[in-house]
């Protein structure tokens, strides 16, 4: 069982600030996270991978007890050969050695760690995703899904304690989505510590027991599922609506405590509401329609993209 610990680390390039005095631990089971283009999840897997090094603060593995049963101490990963026995990095970039095999490509990996038999564990990592029948074709004939699970070999190849993945599920199509699940889950299940980053979080809810959500380089939230659904569903909606008759439906709406705010939008030929209490509002907008014969011609959410729901967590 090892343990991630990203203590109050930032990291820029030049003067991009990438990721922002973040701190938190990355336990055994499976982790999410979650984040939009940009947010930093690269550069932070990359920083726990030990391929980056953080320009302020700390990144340190504790790995799992040795065969003696002892605890290991707790060490940097930063330029630290030794942690990278623990670690298994799956990284989004596409860039690999074209013009390798899938077979030879698990194989260099397997011999850079230094396998007693290389050979046989460039097999069995192959064979766990599924990639045997193809292990002797140039990459450069796999499909984008084949090229990641290939990736997921090279990463698996020395049995680490530690897998972190970049965006994993891009490009894989739903079959080859739902046996990575699976693979990530039992490894979960077997107490290995795996991280995977996703901008999409019906991706993230089926999988990771924890999430954790970064934005713009800062942590924004931390919890399982439900906790970070429930800070999005708690938060202010925005809904745009046309109906037959908008100022006799704004008035008969802003009675309710669900309702913060609205407004008349001239151009739209719309109204703009803000509601509180998202569950309450779904409920109450036809109840309160209905009652005053007023048909609603166009209800839409004006702000569920991911973007405005995590600028929203930032600011909370
Ligand atoms: N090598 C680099 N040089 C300059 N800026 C960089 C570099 N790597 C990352 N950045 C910047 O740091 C920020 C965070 O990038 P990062 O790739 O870590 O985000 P991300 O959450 O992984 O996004 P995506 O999902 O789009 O890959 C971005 O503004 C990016 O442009």
């Amino acid at each position: 069982m090892s343990t991630i610990h990203i203590d109050r680390v930032s990291r820029w390039f030049g003067n991009v600030v990438a990721v922002n005095d973040i701190t938190m631990d990355i336990a055994p089971g499976v982790t999410g996270l979650l984040g939009p283009n940009g947010a930093g999840k690269s550069t932070l897997i990359h920083m726990m991978g030990g391929f980056l090094s953080p320009s302020n603060g700390t990144v340190t593995l504790e790995p799992s007890p040795g065969p003696d049963g002892k605890p290991a101490a707790a060490a940097p990963i930063w330029r630290n050969e030794d942690s990278y026995r623990h670690i298994g990095l799956v990284p989004e970039r596409e860039g690999m050695y074209d013009f390798l095999t899938g077979e030879e490509f698990v194989l260099a990996n397997a011999e850079l760690h230094g396998l007693r038999d290389p050979r046989a564990a460039a097999a069995e990592a192959l064979a766990t995703v599924e990639m045997e029948h193809a292990r002797d074709r140039r990459i450069s004939t796999y499909s984008k899904g084949m090229r990641q699970r290939v990736k997921m070999a090279s990463a698996l190849v020395h049995h680490p304690t530690v897998l972190l993945l970049d965006e994993p599920f891009n490009g894989m199509d739903p079959r080859q989505r739902m046996h990575l699940m699976e693979l990530l889950r039992k490894m979960g299940d077997e107490g290995r510590t795996v991280l995977f980053s996703s901008h999409i979080l019906e991706e993230v809810e089926q999988l990771a027991s924890h999430i954790e959500v970064i934005v713009a380089g800062r942590h924004a939230a931390s919890g399982d599922f439900r906790k970070i659904r429930r800070l999005m569903t708690d938060r202010p909606h925005r809904y745009l609506v046309r109906s037959s008759d908008d100022r006799r439906l704004a008035a008969a709406l802003i009675a309710d405590a669900s309702t913060a705010g609205i407004e008349l939008d001239r151009t739209e030929q719309a109204l703009r509401i803000q509601a509180v209490d998202f569950t309450r509002f779904t409920t109450l907008l036809p109840r309160v329609a209905r009652e005053h014969g007023i048909r609603l011609h166009t209800v839409s959410p004006s702000d569920e993209s991911l973007e405005s729901v995590f600028s929203y967590l930032v600011a909370a």
